[in-house]
């Protein structure tokens, strides 16, 4: 018996450059991430990705859409989390750490996959070319994919 969590991952980018968060506690601290996090009650996703996007970065969402839906399963565990993926392409404000997030641009050719979760150098690409994309990784702890389906869709 499976139960799924609904989270959201916004990344930031803007021409020849992608925003990332340094995470500071909690579930995947230590990576360059996206910014995101749990829907509130109420909350569409959409409504969820920019809040958590705010709260997170200080920036808000000018224009927004909606590239990626990834569902991840870890070996013995029993919550598939279900991360609804999203690009920003315009926004207003200037980045500023959080308590979760220290945020810094990437150059396109240094993004540090070594420093981000293994999944992230498989469908980045796919996202920078605006590509839409439905995926399912299968984790053995937290750094080794032992399977995992990525492929390109029309529509989500
Ligand atoms: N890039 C990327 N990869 C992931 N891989 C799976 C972990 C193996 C998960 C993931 N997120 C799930 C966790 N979420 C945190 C913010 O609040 C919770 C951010 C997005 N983001």
């Amino acid at each position: 018996m499976f139960t799924t969590k609904l989270l959201t991952l916004a990344l930031v980018v803007q021409p020849g450059r992608v925003l990332l968060g340094m995470k500071k506690r909690g579930f995947g601290a230590g990576k360059w991430n996206g910014f995101g996090g749990k829907l509130q009650r109420g909350e569409t996703i959409e409504q969820a990705a920019k809040r958590e996007l705010l709260e997170e970065s200080g920036l808000v969402v000018d224009s927004m859409e909606k590239l990626g839906n990834i569902k991840f399963e870890f070996v013995g565990e029993t919550e598939i989390l279900d991360v609804h993926i999203f690009r920003v392409d315009s926004f207003e404000g200037q980045p500023t750490e959080s308590d979760e997030m220290r945020p810094q641009w990437f150059d396109l050719d240094k993004i540090p996959f070594g420093q981000m979760w293994a999944d992230d150098i498989l469908w980045f690409p796919m996202m920078l070319q605006r590509k839409k994309f439905l995926g399912y990784f299968k984790f053995q702890g937290h750094d080794l994919i032992v399977e995992h389906k990525l492929e390109e869709v029309k529509e989500l």
